[in-house]
C-alpha cells in the first residue's frame, strides 16, 4: 500500500519536474529517507527511458526529416530520414552548430522570430527543395530551441521545371507547326472540326485539284468566300483570285465590268478601253458571289463564256480567249428561282457541277467553342489585351444563340467582347443586353419569331430539301430519293403532298 502511494506521489513529482516547478520537489525530497530518494530516481530513470524509446520510434516512423536545435543553434535531434535526405549522419551533426552544414536556414529564423511555418517551400541547400513545417520549442514560455519536419520535394520541383520547359517547347513547336501548315494547307484558315464542316472541306479538297466549276451554297457568313479562296489556293493556279459580287454591280455596268470594253465603246467610257474582271482573272479563279443576283440578260452571256471559253469586250468584234476556273456562291434558293423564271436553268447546270453546302453555325454547335477561342485569341493579340479565360456562362449563352449572321456575326460579337473587356475574364457583362436576353432565351435579338407553325415550317423545309435534291440529281427521282435517304415511294408521296412538280 505504502509502495503504491509512493509511486503515485512520484507521478505527481514528475509532473512538477516537467513543469519546472521545482520547489515542491525539493521540499518533498528533503523530507524523505535516502533509500526512498534513490527509488524515486530509479523510477524517474525508467520513465525517461520509456519516453526516449517512444520518441525514437516516433522520430524514425514519421515520413519527414526531423531536426531539432537547442537555443544556441546546436543540433540535438536528427532522424534517419534527415540523414538520408542530406547525406549527413547524426554522429556528424549532433551537438554541432547547424549553420556549419546549411547555407539557407529557416529553422533558426523561426526560432528567433518565435513564429511557426506550415508547408512552406524551402531550399536549404542549392540542390534540395523541401516543404517545411517548423516552430520554436518553448518551455515555461521561454524558447529553448526549434524543431522542423521537412518533406523532400526535389523530384517534384525538378519535374515541374522540366514540364514547364517542355510546355514552352511544345508551344513554340505548335506555333511553328501552325506556320508551316498554314503555308502548306490552303484549308487551314477554315476553322472547325464538326462532321458537317469536315465533310465540306473534304469535298472542297477533292474538287480543288480539278478544273470543275463549284457551286458554294450556304447562309450569309458561313464562309463561302473563304472556301472559294482555299479552293483557288489548293488548285495551284498561277493566275489571281478575283471575287465579283453580282449583287453589288449595277445591271447596266455589269457587262463592261465583267468583259471590259473597247476604246470609245460608249459615251463616258475610258478612251483607252478597259480590261474586264474575267480577263484580269485569266489563269486564275473567278468567284461569282451572290450568283442569284446576276441580271438575267447577263446570265446568257456568262453561259456562252463558260461554254466557249471566250467572250467579246463591249464594243469589240474579236473574241478574247480565257482560261479561268469558275466558282459560284449563293445563299438563295436557285431551284425556286428557276421555277419562277428568275434564273437560267442551263447556267445553273453549267455552274453546279459540284455543289458544296456550307453548314450554318446552328448546324454545327460543336464548333462554337473552338471558333470562340480562336476568335478571342485573334482579337486579343490584335487589341493587345490579356484575356485568359471565358466565363462558362458566356460560353453557354453563345451556344444558345441562333446566329443568323453565322461566323461573321460571331466574330463581330467576339471583337466587341474583347474590346470592352476590362479583366482577363470574358463575361456575359460585355454582351449587348439585347443579345444577352435573346441568347439566354435561345433566339436572336429582336428577331424571335412570334408564332411558329410546326407543320408549315416542317413542310417548307421538306419542300426545299426535296427541290434541291431533285435539282442536284438532275431530276432523277431514284437518285434524289437516295440522296434524301428515303424510299422512292415516299418521295413520290411527298412531292404530291407538297405540290412539287418534276420534269
Ligand atoms: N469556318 C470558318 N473559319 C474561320 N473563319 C470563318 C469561317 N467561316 C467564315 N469565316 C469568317 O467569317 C467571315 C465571313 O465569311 P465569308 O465572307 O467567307 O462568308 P460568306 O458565306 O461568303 O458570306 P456572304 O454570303 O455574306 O458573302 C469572314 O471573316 C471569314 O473569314
Amino acid at each position: 500500500m505504502r509502495h503504491l502511494f509512493f509511486i503515485s506521489r512520484g507521478g505527481v513529482l514528475l509532473d512538477k519536474l516537467f513543469s519546472m516547478d521545482t520547489a515542491p520537489v525539493r521540499n518533498y525530497l528533503s523530507s524523505q529517507q535516502p533509500e526512498k530518494v534513490v527509488a524515486l530516481f530509479e523510477q524517474l530513470l525508467m520513465q525517461y527511458q520509456v519516453q526516449q524509446a517512444r520518441f525514437d520510434a516516433l522520430l524514425n516512423t514519421v515520413d519527414e526529416a526531423v531536426c531539432m536545435i537547442d537555443e544556441s543553434d546546436r543540433v540535438v535531434v536528427w532522424n534517419n530520414l534527415a540523414e538520408h535526405l542530406y547525406g549527413i549522419t547524426a554522429r556528424e551533426i549532433i551537438n554541432k552548430p547547424i549553420d556549419q552544414f546549411f547555407s539557407n536556414l529557416l529553422l533558426t529564423k523561426v526560432m528567433k522570430e518565435r513564429r511557426t511555418v506550415h508547408e512552406q517551400q524551402h531550399t536549404p541547400c542549392p540542390d534540395k527543395h523541401v516543404l517545411i513545417n517548423a516552430r520554436p520549442v518553448k518551455l515555461a514560455g521561454r524558447v529553448i530551441g526549434g524543431v522542423s519536419a521537412e518533406k523532400d520535394i526535389t523530384e517534384v520541383v525538378q519535374l515541374n521545371e522540366q514540364l514547364s520547359q517542355t510546355h514552352e517547347q511544345v508551344a513554340s513547336l505548335q506555333l511553328e507547326l501552325d506556320r508551316v501548315s498554314t503555308q502548306s494547307d490552303s484549308f487551314s484558315a477554315i476553322y472547325g472540326h464538326s462532321t458537317a464542316i469536315c465533310e465540306a472541306i473534304s469535298i472542297a479538297r477533292r474538287v480543288a485539284a480539278t478544273s470543275a466549276p463549284v457551286l458554294l451554297r450556304g447562309e450569309s457568313g458561313t464562309g463561302k468566300e473563304l472556301f472559294a479562296k482555299a479552293i483557288h489556293q489548293a488548285s495551284g493556279l498561277q493566275g489571281p483570285f478575283i471575287a465579283i459580287n453580282c449583287g453589288a454591280i449595277s445591271p447596266n455596268l455589269f457587262e463592261s465590268e465583267l468583259f471590259g470594253y473597247q476604246p470609245g465603246a460608249f459615251t463616258g467610257a475610258d478612251r483607252n478601253g478597259k480590261v474586264g474582271l474575267l480577263e484580269q482573272a485569266n489563269g486564275g479563279t473567278v468567284l461569282l458571289d451572290e450568283l442569284g443576283d446576276m441580271p438575267r440578260e447577263m446570265q446568257v452571256k456568262l453561259l456562252r463564256t463558260l461554254q466557249d471559253k471566250c467572250f467579246y469586250r463591249v464594243g469589240g468584234g474579236k473574241p478574247v480567249a480565257i482560261d479561268v476556273r469558275f466558282i459560284a456562291a449563293t445563299h438563295r434558293n436557285l431551284e425556286a428561282m428557276i421555277a419562277q423564271g428568275d434564273f437560267r436553268e442551263d447556267l445553273y447546270y453549267r455552274l453546279n457541277v459540284v455543289s458544296i453546302v456550307l453548314p450554318s453555325l446552328r448546324e454545327r454547335l460543336d464548333d462554337i467553342p473552338e471558333l470562340v477561342h480562336r476568335g478571342i485569341k485573334y482579337y486579343d493579340t490584335f487589341y493587345h489585351k490579356k484575356i485568359t479565360k471565358v466565363d462558362p456562362e458566356l460560353m453557354a449563352a453563345l451556344l444558345q444563340y441562333s446566329w443568323p449572321g453565322n461566323i461573321r456575326e460571331l466574330f463581330n460579337v467576339l471583337e466587341r467582347l474583347v474590346i470592352l473587356a476590362d479583366s482577363s475574364l470574358l463575361t456575359l457583362d460585355n454582351l449587348p443586353s439585347t443579345f444577352r436576353q435573346a441568347a439566354l432565351a435561345g433566339g436572336e435579338p429582336e428577331r424571335r419569331p412570334q408564332e411558329i407553325n410546326l407543320v408549315q415550317t416542317t413542310g417548307n423545309i421538306e419542300k426545299e430539301m426535296i427541290t434541291v435534291a431533285l435539282a442536284e440529281a438532275q431530276f432523277n427521282k431514284a437518285v434524289a430519293a437516295k440522296k434524301l435517304g428515303i424510299p422512292r415511294s415516299t418521295l413520290y408521296y411527298k412531292m404530291h403532298k407538297l405540290g412539287i412538280e418534276c420534269q
